[in-house]
C-alpha cells in the first residue's frame, strides 16, 4: 500500500502465528492477520501488510497459536449436562428407558433446560466450539440462552408421538416448533429446524407431514438413525424395512436432512445416503460409550456423502469437547479399517468445521474462514510443552490438543472467550447450579 492511501477501519484485527482457514487445497497463512469488521471476515493478509491497510478498534497477538474456523457440534443435547455421570455403563436402551426417560419425565422442565443449556454453553465455548445443532425439550429455551451468551445455535425441536415433558403430542410438538421458527425467522444467529426423535418414536404420518414441510420451506430436518444393530434389526423385523429406507420411502431422505449416528451400514444404506445427498453427524464416543456400534465415517466420505461431527448429550459422552471427538474419530476410524491412513488430521479437521457448516445448510455462513464468512473464529494455543516439537499444526490440533488449549473464541465478530475467561456467562454461578441440580435431583435437600 501506498504511504499516502488511507488505512481502513476494522474493528478487530487478529494476528496469529497460523490462520488455518479450511478451504480447498488446505493452505495454511503463518504469520498472518485476519481483519474483521461488522461481524465478517474482510480478508486475511500477512501481519506487516495488516497493520499498514487497517486501523482496528482492537488487535489482538497470538503468536503461539492456531486461528481455526469455529468448531461445529452438528448434534447434542445441550440441557443434558445435568445428567452427566447420571446412568453409566448401559446400552443404549437400557439406559433411555430404565433411567434417562424416566429422570427427563422427573425434572425436565423450562429452569431445567435452561440452566443446563447455559452450562454447555460455557463448555462448549471454552472447548472451541461456536455453533452446536441441539435437539431438546423445551426448545423456546434453549434458544434464549443461545440469545443472551452469543453463542450460534440450530434449534432441532424434538418430535415424539408420545406425550413428552415438552408437547402432549408428534403435532402438537410440530405446531409449538414451527411457532418457534416463526419467532426466529430473521435471526442472524438462530435457526429452528426440525428434529423427529428416531424411527422407533415418530410414526409414518408424521414423518410424512414434516417431509412435506421440510421440502416445500427447505427446512433442515435431523434425526437418530441407525444408531444400533438392534434398531436396524427390530426395524426389519417389524416393518420389513431399514429405518433408512424407511426415511426415504416417506420422503425424508434428502441434501436438508442429517442422520445421526448411522452405525450397521450396509453398501445400500451407503447408496441411499449418496444418491440422497443426505448428510452424516458421526458421534464416536458417545456410540463407543453405549456400545451402540461403528459408523464407517471414512467409507462414507469416500463414497462422496458429507460427514460430520456431533458430541450427543454429555450424560452418554460424558462431555461437549470437539477436540475429543476429533481425535476419536480419527484413530477409530484406524481401528476399524485397519488402515492408518483413514481419516488424517486434515479430514478430520474439516469434518468439525466445513462439514458441519454444510450438514447444517449453513456453509454460506460458517465453517471456513473466508471473506465474506461470519467471523467465528477459535485459537488454539499451541506453544506448550505438550505441543513440542511442532512439526505440523493440523496434526497437533488433531492428534495432541485438548479443550484446555483453546484460549480465545469469537462468533459473528464478538468476543465470547477472551485468554480462557468466558465473557457472558458467570462460571461461579454456572458451578453452583450445577450443583443445586445433583443435590435435587439426589434426593437432597438444598
Ligand atoms: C426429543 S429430545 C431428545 C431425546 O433424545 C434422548 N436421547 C439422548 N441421547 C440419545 C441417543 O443417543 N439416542 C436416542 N435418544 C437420545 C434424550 O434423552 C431425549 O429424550
Ligand atoms: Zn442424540
Amino acid at each position: 500500500m501506498a504511504a499516502d492511501e488511507q488505512a481502513s477501519h476494522v474493528d478487530t484485527l487478529i494476528h496469529a502465528r497460523w490462520i488455518i482457514p479450511v478451504v480447498p487445497g488446505g493452505k495454511v497463512y503463518e504469520n498472518c492477520a485476519i481483519a474483521v469488521r461488522d461481524g465478517k471476515i474482510l480478508a486475511i493478509h500477512p501481519s506487516a501488510e495488516a497493520e499498514k491497510r487497517y486501523r482496528a478498534d482492537q488487535v489482538v497477538h497470538l503468536d503461539r497459536h492456531a486461528l481455526i474456523p469455529g468448531l461445529i457440534n452438528t448434534h447434542t443435547h445441550a440441557a443434558m449436562t445435568l445428567l452427566r455421570g447420571y446412568a453409566d455403563d448401559k446400552p443404549l436402551m437400557e439406559w433411555l428407558q430404565e433411567h434417562i426417560w424416566p429422570a427427563e419425565q422427573k425434572w425436565v422442565a423450562s429452569g431445567f433446560v435452561a440452566d443446563g443449556t447455559r452450562l454447555a454453553v460455557a463448555e462448549m465455548l471454552r472447548s472451541g466450539t461456536t455453533t452446536f445443532s441441539d435437539q431438546y425439550f423445551f426448545p423456546e429455551d434453549t434458544a434464549q440462552v443461545a440469545r443472551e451468551t452469543g453463542i450460534r445455535a440450530q434449534i432441532a425441536f424434538p418430535v415424539i408421538d408420545a406425550p413428552t415433558p415438552w408437547s402432549r403430542n408428534g403435532e402438537d410438538a410440530l405446531q409449538k416448533g414451527l411457532s418457534l421458527r416463526d419467532d426466529y425467522r430473521a435471526h442472524d444467529r438462530l435457526d429452528v429446524v426440525f428434529a423427529p426423535h428416531a424411527p422407533y418414536t415418530v410414526g409414518d404420518e408424521t414423518l410424512e407431514k414434516i417431509a412435506v414441510y421440510a421440502a416445500e420451506a427447505q427446512i433442515p430436518v435431523q434425526m437418530h438413525l441407525h444408531e444400533t444393530a438392534t434398531e436396524v434389526q427390530r426395524a426389519l423385523k417389524e416393518g420389513g424395512e431399514r429405518p433408512i429406507e424407511r426415511l426415504n420411502r416417506l420422503g425424508l431422505l434428502s441434501p436438508q436432512t442429517l442422520c445421526v449416528h448411522m452405525t450397521s451400514v450396509e453398501p445400500s444404506d451407503i447408496e441411499l445416503l449418496r444418491e440422497s445427498g443426505a448428510h452424516v453427524a458421526h458421534c464416536p464416543r458417545s456410540n463407543l460409550k453405549l456400545a451402540s456400534g461403528f459408523c464407517p465415517a471414512s467409507e462414507l466420505l469416500e463414497a462422496g456423502i458429507n460427514v460430520a461431527l456431533g458430541t450427543d448429550g454429555a450424560a452418554s459422552n460424558n462431555g461437549l469437547d470437539l477436540f475429543a471427538e476429533a481425535n476419536t474419530a480419527a484413530l477409530l476410524a484406524k481401528a476399524v479399517s485397519g488402515r492408518a491412513d483413514a481419516l488424517p488430521a486434515r479430514q478430520v479437521l474439516a469434518m468439525a468445521t466445513i462439514n458441519g457448516a454444510r450438514a447444517l445448510g449453513l456453509e454460506d455462513k460458517i465453517g471456513s474462514l473466508e471473506s465474506g464468512k461470519s467471523a467465528d473464529l477459535t485459537a488454539v494455543d499451541l506453544g506448550g510443552l505438550e505441543q513440542q516439537p511442532l512439526h505440523d499444526p493440523i496434526s497437533q490440533l488433531i492428534y495432541t490438543a485438548s479443550a484446555h488449549n483453546v484460549s480465545d473464541v469469537w462468533v459473528a465478530g464478538r468476543q465470547l472467550l477472551a485468554e480462557r475467561r468466558l465473557t457472558t456467562l458467570n462460571e461461579t454461578e454456572l458451578v453452583q447450579r450445577a450443583q443445586d441440580w445433583r443435590a435435587r435431583i439426589a434426593g437432597l435437600s438444598i
